[in-house]
Parts: structure tokens; C-alpha cells; sequence
């Protein structure tokens, strides 16, 4: 039997670190080597029955179907269990051994209809968290189960938990009647989330028999009762619901065998501890259940949930620990400095350079602003808590099925969900907590795919970055917004392809309009053709755009003296010396430089030329037009004053190389795609997919 071992695919550290440690750990499994593999697994037995004697019976019984089977001892789960380490992941050692024992009870179509779903996912060996917690889960014990987002964590409960219920623990007691109780119970935080776990159990659970339904409120409850007492062998939902039915003599707990509560921290944010504390305590005898909690975030409460209801010899597979990094490692992390303002003008220019032509989910922090910012970007929809369940259903299926690229959602969509080809991630303003910041970012970059995160915020409240950077472990990029100039050369580019493939027979009826225009402008030939191309990429004009805070048609000045800079009420006064006061009230957002000795600040960009000539009229003082912002000091909002710069400053400097001398990366991205703007201490150019 060939053994696939975990994929070796472009992924993660942890993928590497997995495989090393497991080539390491197996080679002695190898069939020449059985008898010390044998051993240990003895050794490893005895630990196990001081661990957990109830077990026992299962393991014999286990046991002798493998040596049944001929099988080596490398799929034993003794040695996982005894040392909490990685048993052979192998999808084929376990489901291929899954098909075997099937076809021994006439089940093998089953088994390979399984095995195609997996495969038609492009699903051939398991990840590490799969992998790590198969047998740990299939030998009966409750577990704690964290990895990154995107990282196959709902796989991880799913397989064993359809493995046991077939082929394992439970297959004997397993009831097949009309009006069964479910034996499995999948809490999630939301309906979205639950839909979506809900058709994964329906996708795989059905190919070895399994029916699952899903319990979510805004949805009837006739249809659900009705599931319900046709019996079931899995529920999905939400707490709400699930504590609603159980109230209501609809769903019995009784025969339940696992329960497995999924993004287990997102709950209790939602409100929904008592609920998800009550649906706990229902089950009769809890030895007999099977607690299953995983999420890419296990704050304390969690923490709580599963010293009160999983058994003390539960099992924690932790690959994110210690790590810094709690974020997905696939993701490019970014940040941008932008006020409310700016962001419709920004936003569409963002995903014109990051998305690639794939998804992109946009996060706010409120309904009203999902519902306001999708209004003025074309081609987007909303989806939030207020709108009706049903239109939520649409609205996410139109988003998979591409019927529309851009979700401006709130973390309703934050958590969990699974969609193809999101590839870029824009996050309206820095979230509360650094929990929603990575699992919204994570809602790109899944199952070894990479994705960018642009993370916008109030350049005054940088504070919140550093906030997230420190907990988060990310390392930001810190990005200034694409020039106009930029995505209009692309535009032009893409005009200019467009032009060529028109037809020569407009020639006869453009050409004299043509020689005429020609010969009555100014203009050259090119110069003409410059602006035609413009016009047809929808051109009229290039508008500039502010570094501080990314507004159109604002430009970015820096005010340096002979003297050190202490206050933006000093800079104005030097400002006044030369100014008039009607432009004095243009300026917007200034900042004082980290090293104290300059300020910027926005003006209106017709009013460049004024401060420009304006100093002139001053001595010792000079104005700058800005390509590059420089390291600001941050802005403290409860005391309404500067914070000494440094460490703590609002980091432009040298991260925010991108508009510097030359423009960092503009260049040859006209086709390239390289919008380099990305000016973080790699100073990657991060230009479109070739
Ligand atoms: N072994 C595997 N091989 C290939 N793809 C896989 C494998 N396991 C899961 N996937 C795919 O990886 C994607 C992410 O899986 P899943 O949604 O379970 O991640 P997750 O860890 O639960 O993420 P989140 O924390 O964001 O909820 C899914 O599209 C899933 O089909």
C-alpha cells in the first residue's frame, strides 16, 4: 500500500516543520524496522491504559483488525497518544485503510466515493493539523485543535469524526432509524459559518451514509423540525437555534457522541456563552461524549470552556503555541495610511493593484458603513446582520459563484468562511481586536495559497497598528496608496492593447476627423495619441493624491526650519509668517516628523504652487513637495497631543520608500503590472500576476 505522507506542498512553516519532524519520527516505522516500532507501541500501550482504560477494549479490537489486515504498525495511534506527537498522516494510511475495512463489510463503494469527494477537492494527503489530530480523535479522546486560518481545520474534525462513526468506535451502536437522535453536534458563531460546515458533512458525510442537517435562526423551523424528526445523524448550526429546539423538545442530545465547537472563541464575542454553556451541560452522560473545540484563536474563555467540559486526559494539538506569528503566514500583511474620506476614491485603486482580477472582501466596522461603502463602489454588494437570511444566503452564493467580485461585509464574514479565489483583504479601519484581525485576514491566503491584507487606518490612531503588529506577531508592510499616475499608465496600457484590436474598417470614417484634428492642434502626432488613449481608458485629467491620508487632490508638503518643530500650533505660527490665512485654513492633518525637525501636512493640491513660492517670502524656512513620507510622531487621542517619535511613532520613513526619488517600482510596471508601491524594508515590488 503506498503511504502518503502530509503534503509537501507550498505551504506553511508548520507544513515543514511537520514533515521533518515526522520523517524523523517514522523512519523507524519503516517495515524493516517493524519489531522496535512494535515495541514502542507496547510501551506506548501501557501509558495509554494508566491514560485512558476505557479506550482499551476499542484499541484490542483495533488491534487485531490490523494485524487482520497485514497492516504495519505505522498507522498505530498508541505512539501519538503517548507522546501527543504526529502519527503518520497519511490520508491513504487511514482512509485507504477506511476502504479496506469497508469493502471487509460490503461498504467499499462507499469508501471510494469518499475518497473521489476528497480527491474532486483536490484533497490528497491531510495537513499538518489533519494529520497531527486524525487518531487522537478517532481513538476517542476530546481535543483542543488550533492552526492558522485556512489551514483545513474543519477536515480536521470532519474525517474522524465519519471514520468513528463508521468504521470505529461508534459504528456498532450507530442507529440508521427513522427518527434517530444525532450523534454528532457542530456548533458554530455564524449562520454563514454553519451553512458552510453544513455542506462539507452533507459532501463527505454523504458519501458514507451520514445525513446532517442545519439549525440556524432567521431560517423557519417547520423545515428543521421536519429534518429533525426524520432523524439525523449530524446537526450544524448556531447556538441561538440549537438552544431554541433543544427548548422546545425538538433535538435530543441523548445519543449524541461527538460535539465540536468551531471557532469556540467567536461565540462568546457573539453573546452566546449561556447558550453554548446550557447546549454543553444538556448531555446526559458526558463521558460518553466526545468534545471536539477548534479555532485558529483560543483566548481564555476558551480555555475555560474546555478545562469545565472536556475530559482532563483531553488532547491539545496547539500549531500556532508560542509562535509570534498568529496570523497566516501565506498573507502579505499591509498597511495604509487613509481617512474615511479617502477610502471610495482609494479602495477601487487598491483592488485595481492587489486583487488580481480574483475576490476581494472588504471589512468595516458597522452595518451602516458596509451598506454606505458598497453603495458608491460599483460592482459590490453588502452583507451584514441586518439584512434578511435569506438575502445573506444570496448575496454570499452570488459572491462564490462570481457574480460579483467585491463583499463589503462586516465580521459576520470575518470568521471561518471558505471562498475561492478571495485575494485580497481590505479592512476599513484597524479592528478592536487583534482575534478579528487575523481571522479576517485570513479569509485570503487559504490551503497554501498566498492573498494580501491591506489593513486602512486614521493616520492619527496608528497607535492601533502597533497594537495589532505586537499581538498579532505580522510584520506590516507599510504601503502608500497607488498614484493616480500609476493606475492610470495601466489603464492606458490596457487602452492602448484595446486600440490595436479595433477594426480597420473605422479607417475610412476616422481618418479625415483624424488628418483634420492633426493639422488644426498644437499638438504632435504622439501628443494626440496620448490623450485619445487617455480618454479612451477614461482619462481626463491625472489627480493627485495625499501620502498623509491618501485624499484625492491633495498633495503633501513638508515645512523644516532652522529650529526643531515641538508643536503643530509652532509650525502654524511659522506658516503665518508667510501665508495667508485663507490658505492657512486649507491645511489638513499635520504631523510633526519623528526626529522633530519638520512638519507635513496636506493642502488642496491647487495650492501647491502658493506655499511653494510662498517661502520665499520667509527666511530659514523651507517647503518641500513630498515623493516620501518621512517618520511622524504619533498622534495620543485622550491627551490630544504628540507623543515623543521613535519607537512609538507613526512609522513612515524609511518603510514608506514608494514615492521616493524615482518612485520605487513604477517604472516598467506598465505591463508588468508592478504598481511598486510597497515599501516595506524588502522594499518588494509587488506587481500584478504575469
Ligand atoms: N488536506 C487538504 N488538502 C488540500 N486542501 C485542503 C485540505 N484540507 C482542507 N483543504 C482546503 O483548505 C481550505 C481551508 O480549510 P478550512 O476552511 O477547513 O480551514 P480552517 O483552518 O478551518 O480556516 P479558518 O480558521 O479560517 O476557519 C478549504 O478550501 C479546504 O477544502
Amino acid at each position: 500500500m503506498p503511504a502518503l505522507v502530509v503534503s509537501d506542498s507550498a505551504f506553511s512553516e508548520e507544513a515543514r516543520k511537520t514533515k521533518s519532524k515526522k520523517t524523523k519520527k517514522f523512519e523507524p516505522l519503516s517495515p524493516d524496522l517493524n519489531g522496535s516500532a512494535e515495541e514502542n507501541n507496547i510501551d506506548n500501550k501501557k501509558k495509554m491504559k494508566q491514560e485512558k482504560p476505557a479506550q482499551e477494549e476499542f484499541k484490542k479490537k483495533k488491534k487485531r483488525t490490523a494485524v487482520d489486515e497485514n497492516e504495519t504498525s505505522d498507522t498505530s495511534s498508541d505512539a501519538v497518544l503517548a507522546t501527543s506527537s504526529i502519527r503518520k498522516p497519511t490520508l491513504n494510511g487511514s482512509l485507504l485503510k477506511k476502504a479496506k475495512l469497508m469493502e471487509k463489510d460490503g461498504y467499499d463503494d462507499d469508501g471510494e466515493v469518499l475518497r473521489d469527494r476528497l480527491n474532486s477537492k483536490g484533497i490528497k494527503a491531510l495537513f499538518p493539523i489533519q494529520a497531527m489530530t486524525f487518531d487522537m480523535i478517532f481513538e476517542g479522546f476530546d481535543l483542543v485543535g488550533r492552526a492558522r486560518t485556512g489551514q483545513g481545520k474543519t477536515l480536521a474534525f470532519v474525517l474522524p469524526i465519519l471514520e468513528s462513526l463508521t468504521s470505529g468506535l461508534h459504528k456498532a451502536s450507530r442507529s440508521t432509524s427513522y427518527g434517530r437522535n444525532p450523534c454528532v453536534l457542530v456548533l458554530l458563531p455564524t449562520r454563514e459559518l454553519a451553512n458552510q460546515v453544513h455542506v462539507d458533512l452533507e459532501f463527505y458525510g454523504g458519501a458514507v451514509g451520514l445525513s446532517s442537517c442545519c439549525l440556524y435562526g432567521g431560517a423557519p423551523y417547520r423545515s428543521q423540525e421536519l429534518a429533525l424528526k426524520r432523524g439525523v445523524d449530524v446537526v450544524v448550526g448556531t447556538p441561538g437555534r440549537i438552544k431554541d429546539h433543544i427548548e422546545r423538545g425538538t433535538l435530543d442530545l441523548k445519543s449524541l457522541k461527538f460535539r465540536v465547537l468551531d471557532e469556540a472563541d467567536e461565540m462568546l464575542n457573539m453573546g452566546f456563552v449561556d447558550d453554548v454553556e446550557l447546549i454543553l451541560g444538556k448531555v446526559a452522560d458526558p463521558s460518553k461524549v466526545q468534545t471536539l473545540l477548534f479555532s485558529a484563536t483560543l483566548p481564555d474563555w476558551v480555555k475555560k470552556i474546555s478545562a469545565r467540559f472536556l475530559k482532563p486526559q483531553k488532547k491539545t494539538v496547539d500549531l500556532v503555541g508560542n509562535e509570534k506569528l498568529k496570523a497566516s503566514a501565506s498573507v502579505r500583511h499591509l498597511v495604509l495610511p487613509c481617512t474615511s474620506a479617502a477610502r471610495p476614491h482609494i479602495i477601487p485603486d487598491l483592488i485595481r493593484c492587489y486583487s488580481h482580477g480574483g475576490r476581494t472582501i472588504i471589512f468595516t466596522e458597522t452595518k451602516e458603513s458596509a451598506s454606505h461603502l458598497s453603495g458608491l463602489l460599483s460592482g459590490s454588494r453588502a452583507l451584514h446582520g441586518d439584512i434578511m437570511q435569506a438575502q445573506r444566503e444570496v448575496i454570499l452564493s452570488g459572491f462564490r459563484s462570481g457574480k460579483f467580485s467585491t463583499l463589503v461585509a462586516t465580521n459576520v464574514a470575518a470568521r471561518g468562511l471558505d471562498i475561492n479565489d478571495v485575494q485580497l483583504i481590505i479592512q476599513c479601519e484597524p479592528p478592536r481586536d487583534v482575534e478579528a484581525y487575523i481571522h479576517r485576514s485570513g479569509r485570503t491566503g487559504r490551503a497554501g495559497n498566498t492573498g494580501v491584507a491591506i489593513l486602512l487606518y486614521e493616520p492619527r490612531y496608528s497607535r492601533s497598528i502597533v497594537r495589532i503588529e505586537k499581538e498579532s506577531g505580522v510584520k506590516f508592510e507599510h504601503i502608500s496608496a497607488p498614484e493616480p499616475s500609476d493606475i492610470a499608465e495601466t489603464a492606458g496600457s490596457e487602452a492602448a492593447d484595446s486600440i490595436l484590436n479595433v477594426s480597420d474598417s473605422v479607417l475610412p470614417v476616422f481618418m479625415s476627423q483624424a488628418e483634420e484634428l492633426l493639422s488644426s492642434s498644437n499638438l504632435s502626432a504622439v501628443e494626440l495619441l496620448a490623450k485619445a488613449l487617455a480618454k479612451a481608458a477614461g482619462y481626463n485629467d491625472i489627480k493627485k493624491r495625499s501620502l498623509l491620508t491618501s485624499l484625492d487632490d491633495y498633495v503633501t508638503l513638508q515645512l523644516q526650519t532652522d529650529k526643531k518643530i515641538y508643536s503643530p500650533s509652532f509650525a502654524f505660527s511659522v506658516l503665518k509668517r508667510f501665508m495667508p490665512e485663507e490658505k492657512i485654513s486649507g491645511v489638513k492633518h499635520l504631523s510633526i516628523t519623528a526626529d522633530g525637525n519638520g512638519a507635513v501636512f496636506d493642502v488642496p493640491a491647487e495650492d501647491v504652487n502658493s506655499f511653494l513660492e510662498g517661502q520665499e517670502n520667509a527666511s530659514s524656512v523651507r517647503i518641500d513637495f513630498l515623493k516620501k513620507l518621512p517618520e511622524l510622531q504619533e498622534w495620543d487621542k485622550s491627551s490630544r497631543s504628540h507623543i515623543g517619535g521613535g519607537s512609538n511613532g507613526f512609522r513612515g520613513g524609511g518603510r514608506f520608500g514608494g514615492r521616493g526619488q524615482g518612485g520605487g517600482g513604477r517604472g516598467s510596471g506598465r505591463r508588468t503590472g508592478g504598481f511598486g508601491r510597497t515599501h516595506g524594508r524588502g522594499g518588494r515590488s509587488f506587481g500584478r500576476r504575469n
